[in-house]
């Protein structure tokens, strides 16, 4: 669940898409990279892995000149963690351009293999954004003439017909302007914001609105499924749908726990929706349950997702709210990490009990969703090592019982705790006395509250439906081979090998 950048000003951009990526770093903490396109038409280019801190240091921010550019920060879902398959990607045909994807295709096997034979394009890397760059410059190289918006629209029309999966992409085409287009379910988010400096238009995007709103620009819409809009470096605006039957059908998990609370995705609050999770599950729990209800003394989030969830939860039952875990600030998302025992031993450092709010209580701790079960295992232990009486459980999402394949980094259905088990079995593995998980109609309520017109979702995770119908058990298992953790270190080995060309 990657977060892009992209920026067309008239002063430098630099620090601007900096910014925008440390607001976006929630999203991707393996990689991060800029381009901008400097006054001699050049692309200046830095990416590596690491924070956004990490990465762009003075001497690398004073080389990254011009008004125009591009950034990523990574969460990988395909290849490898390593910096050869960190973004932005180049190719120098036709034109020069470069690419940001947030997402995954699910056919990259393919779109290799068209590249190579069709094409003649070589991709060196495993990342599905690298074939994706290939097939938009495979297409635009048609054009004989200089590049009208309607050739950059029909460019995005075929890459539309033949890369399949979640995309929200920003590229940049050296000469003529930037272009932003996102997959025809809306899988992944994409939103435009505005400013007007010195009388003059200036137009970012950005995964998230948060973004927009702390680098001072205005939101103006979201990008809509399928469409393309194009920005010329002289400022044009042109926007067209570049698909057949687009319909709206954002990824239900950006709600539950990848977007920031201050965000607004596809005309939905992610905060309100959050807070209408906490309401749902609040009531549910008190139709449900009856000897555990009187039995509850206090209501715990696990920080830090689950803070807004866990406080409508305590309002709904009437039952005290307390900051029973204390998080390190220093530590990161656990979830985004990217092996297993990195993973496992991060919870740890990041979450630790206060004593006192456990002490003789029966506690009912709520997290936003439980996926492979390593945050709430180590959790319901140092509840229980404090002294709790008894620990219950509540889950601001269903039980997550299938992969994902649009850009959560979930391959292997073995990898998840409630995959071919029951609640209980849940509530027994993870070491509680009670597991409730919220209802799936409850969860789309809870979004559709703030945006009816939002029929249908990306839901895959709870339901094992893939909205892009190309997914099957076959595909299921060829990505469970190829990306289990054992595989993952290896094709990370081998990558650091693949890098060609980056800026230091
Ligand atoms: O069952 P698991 O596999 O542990 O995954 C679910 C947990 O991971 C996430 O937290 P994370 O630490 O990534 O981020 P947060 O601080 O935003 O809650 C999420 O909020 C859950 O707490
Ligand atoms: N999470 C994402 O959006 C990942 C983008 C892309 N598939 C990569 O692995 O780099
Ligand atoms: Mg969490």
């Amino acid at each position: 669940m990657c977060g892009i950048v992209g920026i067309i000003g008239n002063t430098p951009v630099n620090q601007a898409i900096y910014d925008g990526l440390t607001l976006l770093q929630h999203r991707g903490q393996d990689a991060a990279g800029i381009v901008t396109i400097d006054d001699e038409n050049r692309f200046r280019l830095r990416k590596a892995n690491g924070l956004v801190s990490d990465v762009f240091r003075q001497e690398h921010m004073l080389r990254l000149q011009g008004n125009v550019g591009i950034g990523h920060v990574r969460y990988p879902t395909a290849g490898s963690s390593s910096v050869s398959e960190a973004q932005p990607f180049y190719v120098n045909s036709p034109y020069g351009l470069t690419l940001v994807h947030n997402g995954n295709l699910t056919n990259n096997a393919e779109l290799k293999q068209m590249l190579f034979t069709l094409a003649k394009r070589h991709v060196n890397t495993n990342s599905d954004s690298e074939s994706l760059l290939n097939i938009f410059a495979h297409y635009l190289d048609q054009y004989p003439n200089a590049l009208t918006p309607q050739d950059i629209f029909d460019t995005v029309r075929q890459t539309n017909n033949v890369i399949k999966g979640a995309y929200a992409c920003l590229a940049m085409i050296i000469g003529y302007g930037m272009v932003a287009f996102r997959d025809p379910f809306g899988i992944r988010p994409l939103v435009l914001g505005k400013r007007e400096i010195n009388g003059k238009t200036e137009y970012m995007f950005a995964s998230e609105s948060v973004a927009l709103d702390v680098v001072g620009f205005d939101y103006v819409r979201d990008v809509q499924p399928g469409e393309a809009i194009y920005i010329s470096f002289d400022g044009q605006f042109h926007s067209a749908i570049c698909a057949d039957n687009p319909k709206l059908n954002p990824c239900i998990f950006e709600y539950v726990y990848f977007a920031r609370p201050d965000s607004v995705i596809d005309g939905v609050s992610v905060y309100a929706s959050r807070v209408h999770m906490g309401r749902l599950l609040g009531e549910k729990i008190a139709r449900e349950w009856q000897t555990e209800l009187a039995d509850i003394d206090v209501v715990i989030p696990i920080p830090e997702t689950s803070t807004d969830i866990a406080l409508q939860i305590a309002n709904v039952l009437n039952k005290p709210y307390r900051q029973g875990f204390v998080k390190n600030r220093y530590v990161a998302r656990t979830f985004i990490m990217p092996g297993q025992a990195q993973r496992k031993s991060s919870v740890r450092r990041k979450l630790n009990a206060i004593a006192t709010e456990f002490t003789g209580k029966n506690v009912l701790l709520v997290d936003d969703s439980i996926v492979r079960g390593t945050t709430s295992e180590q959790i319901v232990e140092m509840a229980r090592a404090a002294g709790a009486k008894k620990v219950y459980f509540a889950s601001a999402a269903p039980e997550i019982r299938y992969p994902n394949v649009y850009g959560i980094d979930m391959p292997t259905c073995q990898e998840l705790v409630a995959y071919d088990r029951t609640a209980e079995q849940v509530a027994e593995m993870i070491g509680v006395d009670k597991l409730v998980f919220q209802d799936l109609a409850d969860l789309f309520k809870s979004v559709q509250i703030e945006n009816p017109a939002i029929h249908n979702f990306d839901a895959s995770v709870f339901t094992g439906e893939y909205i892009t119908g190309d997914v099957d058990c076959a595909y299921l298992d060829a990505v469970a081979n190829a990306r289990n953790d054992k595989a993952k270190a290896k094709l990370a080995a081998q990558a650091t090998n693949l890098e060609i060309h980056n800026e230091r």
